[in-house]
């Protein structure tokens, strides 16, 4: 771990106690790797899971892990847990991932949904407010909605141009559908607390940072279904392709895979969000996109791009048929809707940060992929070899 470690401004950086809710998901399970590998900081992780920590955790062997001493984990379920005010009292920052943020459930369990990303994020925001803690909260890009672009015709010349479609943190306006489309009940709930978070520092003193991730993408995502999470269950987009090529099965295109997504490497988004750790000046009061504007696909081009990638990494060939269309009311259900296009706007996380993002959608395909094949191949091979319970 370095020591003489400086900010963006030059001035030593002290070591700090970091309260992190959602410790134990895809994105706190990186941070967390982070904080221990590469800095001085102390975590008292929050989950009710721990299994994507379990290695900074427990020592695989003798010994003792060098970070032993700088993280805890503490299993407690935020809605109801009275420990959770002791924690953020004794962290200088809190961090708040936790969320449910698949959109398979977004219409199918809007309750628990906006109870999850609006309820429960309450306390957080109420006792770092009443503590004077820092906050770092984990909104998403899907507080933008649809694109202003999208309801022009669709000949228009208009959609080519950037201030129709690019993502602004101070100027976009966040555009959603009716109320019956229930998936935008996870973007709502969001942006209620995005406000509630800026009105607490505006009246209140609240210092706080409100991250949008858009589209972060690497290992330990979600969960591969029947493996490592339920078989009927509905992950993320590279979880459910991962899936299919794991398979051997065709990537399902729900709706013609029309959507576009730009999509980010968790490392380097990881770095922007120790940037804002480490530089509270520079964060403060501010609202971040992170995301890479250069890698933006199609669904459908990143279904093709990652059968390609797979084939490559595992050695098999690809299939003659390799994806399909689905309907949205097949694979979601009632009540589904889309982002169409999203591309975030670099501007204030430059100037602020000075955060760019570096890895190609190929590349981190290949990373990706390749620890996709490495940790679940084999265990798929023995799911599928077993005959089935009659
Ligand atoms: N991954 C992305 O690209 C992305 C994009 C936009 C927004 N986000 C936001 O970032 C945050 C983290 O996302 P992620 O991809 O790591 O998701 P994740 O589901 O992997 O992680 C969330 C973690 O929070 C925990 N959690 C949920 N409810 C809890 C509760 N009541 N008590 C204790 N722990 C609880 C879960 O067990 C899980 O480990 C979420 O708020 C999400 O909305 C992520
Ligand atoms: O990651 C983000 O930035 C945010 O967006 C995601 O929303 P979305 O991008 O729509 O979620 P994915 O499941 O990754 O789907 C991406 C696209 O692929 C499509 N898809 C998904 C799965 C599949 O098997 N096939 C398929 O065509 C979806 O319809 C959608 O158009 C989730 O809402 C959140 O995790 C997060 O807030």
């Amino acid at each position: 771990m370095a020591s003489g470690r400086v900010d963006l401004d030059g001035n030593p950086i002290k070591p700090i106690t970091i309260c992190m809710i959602g410790a134990g998901g895809f994105i706190g399970s990186h941070l967390c790797d982070k904080l221990m590998n590469e800095t001085p900081h102390k975590v008292l992780a929050v989950d009710v899971y721990n299994d994507k920590i379990k290695h900074l955790l427990e020592p695989s062997g003798s010994g003792e892990l060098p970070w032993a001493d700088r993280i805890q984990f503490h299993r407690l379920n935020i809605k109801n847990d009275s420990r959770l005010e002791g924690l953020i009292k004794m962290a200088d920052i809190t961090i708040n991932l936790a969320a449910i943020c698949t959109p398979a459930d977004y219409n199918t369990r809007p309750l628990d949904t906006i109870y999850s990303n609006f309820i429960d994020a309450l306390p957080v925001v109420k006792y770092c407010s009443e503590n004077g803690k820092r906050l770092i909260h984990f909104s998403t890009c899907e507080v933008y909605g649809k694109t202003i672009g999208c309801f022009l015709p669709k000949d228009s010349p208009l959609r080519q141009d950037p201030a129709y479609y690019v993502l602004k943190e101070d100027a976009s306006p966040c555009i959603f559908g009716s109320i019956e489309k229930q998936r935008w009940s996870y973007a709502c709930a969001k942006q209620l607390v995005e406000r509630l978070i800026y009105a607490e520092g505006a009246e209140n003193g609240l210092e706080f940072t409100i991250v949008r991730p858009f589209n972060w993408i690497g290992p330990r995502m979600d969960f591969i279904p029947g493996i490592d999470g339920p078989s009927e269950g509905v992950p993320r987009v590279l979880a459910c392709f991962s899936n299919n090529l794991l398979r051997r099965e065709p990537l399902k295109l729900v709706d013609g895979g029309q959507s576009q997504r730009t999509f980010v490497y968790i490392k380097d988004a990881i770095e922007a969000v120790l940037l804002m750790i480490e530089n509270p000046a520079r964060a403060n009061s501010q609202i971040f996109n992170v995301g890479n504007p250069n890698n933006e696909v199609t669904v459908r081009q990143l279904a093709e791009m990652m059968t390609q990638v797979y084939s490559k990494v595992s050695g098999e060939s690809s299939l003659e048929t390799p994806t399909i269309d689905v309907s949205s009311k097949e694979f979601y259900g009632e009540g589904y809707d889309d982002s169409d296009k999203r591309i975030p706007d670099m501007t204030i996380i430059n100037r602020q940060l000075g955060w760019n993002p570096k890895t190609s959608l190929w590349d981190l395909l290949e990373s990706t992929l390749t620890y996709q094949h490495r940790t679940y191949a084999e265990a798929i091979k023995k799911a599928i070899s077993k005959p089935v319970a009659s």
